[in-house]
Order: structure tokens, then sequence, then C-alpha cells
């Protein structure tokens, strides 16, 4: 279980360790060092080993680290050792898009259920999963025991539509809205925006990662 005192940084290279530990240990590897997981993942070794000790010794001094019990902890630590159910919020233009992937690289993470209020899909089967109207909601989140959400609605309704995911007991939502939604303690949100990503990513090319000016 990932402690609480661990922090969000750490937290978001987990799966990127998880999954390249997972194409090491089908490609046979049984041992490797932090420096070539380091170069692999391209995260520096130093930061690898800081982001370890949260979790004890997971490796020993000169031997690095066995694959499969990392993988193994890794597995546990980010719960891919069982199926979470989760449902998406909102079927328009980008819900259609997270349908139609429904995260096809992961065994255990699966959108299983989908909720509108646009008549026109309520009761159809997008991509293999039901969508259902808002009144029906909170009941399916309850029957199919779904704890997240990710959330595609306009943002003038994301905050309603929030406030009742929450009423319905949901306890982590993936907030693609660019709203920044207000929840109570013990919910936890986490905000995805490509237009930061591709506004950050422009800012460092043009303010940092400046080329030097042509001396011809
Ligand atoms: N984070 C990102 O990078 C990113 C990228 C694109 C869009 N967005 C955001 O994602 C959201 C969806 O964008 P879109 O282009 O798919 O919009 P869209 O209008 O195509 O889809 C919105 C869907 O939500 C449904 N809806 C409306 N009110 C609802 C309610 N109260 N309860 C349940 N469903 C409701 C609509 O019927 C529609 O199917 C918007 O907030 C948009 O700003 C974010």
């Amino acid at each position: 279980m990932i402690n609480s005192k661990i922090p969000q940084a750490t937290a978001k290279r987990l799966p990127i360790y998880y999954r390249y530990l997972g194409i090491l240990y089908n490609s046979g590897k049984k041992r490797i060092s932090s420096t070539e997981l380091a170069e692999a993942v391209k995260v520096d070794s130093a930061t690898i080993r800081r982001d370890f000790s949260y979790f004890g010794a997971l490796g020993k001094r000169g031997y690095g680290y066995d694959v499969k019990s990392l993988l193994d902890f890794f597995k546990k630590t980010l719960n891919q050792d069982k199926l979470t159910n989760v449902a998406l919020i909102g079927v328009g233009n980008l819900g259609h898009a997270l349908l139609n992937y429904n995260f096809h690289g992961s065994n255990n993470v699966r959108i299983s259920a989908a909720f509108d209020i646009d008549d026109r899909i309520t009761g159809t089967i997008q991509s293999g999963v039901p969508i259902y109207p808002m009144n029906e909601m909170k009941e399916q989140l309850v029957e199919q025991q779904i704890e997240v959400v990710i959330l595609t609605v306009p943002s003038p309704v994301a905050q309603r539509v929030t406030d009742e995911l929450v009423t319905a007991g949901i306890r982590g939502i993936l907030n693609f809205t660019p709203l920044r939604v207000n929840v109570q303690d013990g919910v936890r949100i986490q905000n995805v925006d490509l237009t930061n990503e591709l506004q950050t990513l422009i800012y460092f090319l043009n303010h940092v990662d400046q080329p030097q000016a042509s001396t011809k």
C-alpha cells in the first residue's frame, strides 16, 4: 500500500518503473542495476534510489535489483494484482476516444460503465461499454463497486457532477475538465490538461532549450 507521506512526484513515477520492469521481465532479464534502470526510464539513479527508499530496502548494494521481486512489489503497490473497474462520466468527443482506448495496455484497469445525460446515447453500448443515464449513476457505481471515475463533462457542470459523484461514494476523480473542482477531504483529484502540457513544452522550447544563434 502506498504510504500517504510519499511525494506526489514519486507516486507518479511508480507506473513508469512498473511498466519498464514488466518489459524487462518479459525479455528474460533477472537483475538490473540502478544505473541501467535510470538510463532506461530516463530518471537519474539518485532519484530512483530515493523513490525506492520510501518502500524500504528493495535492492542490495553491489547486486542491484531483482527484476521479478521488484515487479511483484510494484504490482501489489499499484493495485495491479487485481482488476479495477472505473466509470466514465460524459461520453462526448473525449469520452468516446477514452472508451475506444479503454486502457488496452493494462490488464488491470478498465472502464466498465459510462454515464451521460444525452438520451441519444444512453441505453446503448459503445466500444463494449454500457452507457447509463445519470439518474442510474449512484445505483450502478455502488453495484459495480466503482470508486474511481474519469470526468469528461463540459466544465460548467463539472462541480455539480463532482458533488453527485462524491455523494455516491467516489474516492478518486481523473478530471479532464479545465475546472479545478472542490471536494471534501478523503477524495483525491488528479487533473489532466493537455493544453497546460503543450504550453509548458512550448515555454521550455522558447525560454530554456533555445538553440544557440547561428554564427554563420
Ligand atoms: N484535459 C484535456 O486535455 C482536455 C482535452 C479536450 C477536452 N477537455 C475537456 O473535456 C470535457 C469534454 O470535452 P468534449 O470535447 O468531449 O465535450 P463534448 O461536449 O463532446 O462532451 C461532453 C459530454 O458530456 C455530457 N454531459 C453534459 N452534461 C452532463 C451531465 N450533467 N452529466 C453527465 N454528462 C453530461 C454531454 O451530453 C456530452 O456527451 C470538457 O470539459 C473539455 O473542456 C479536456
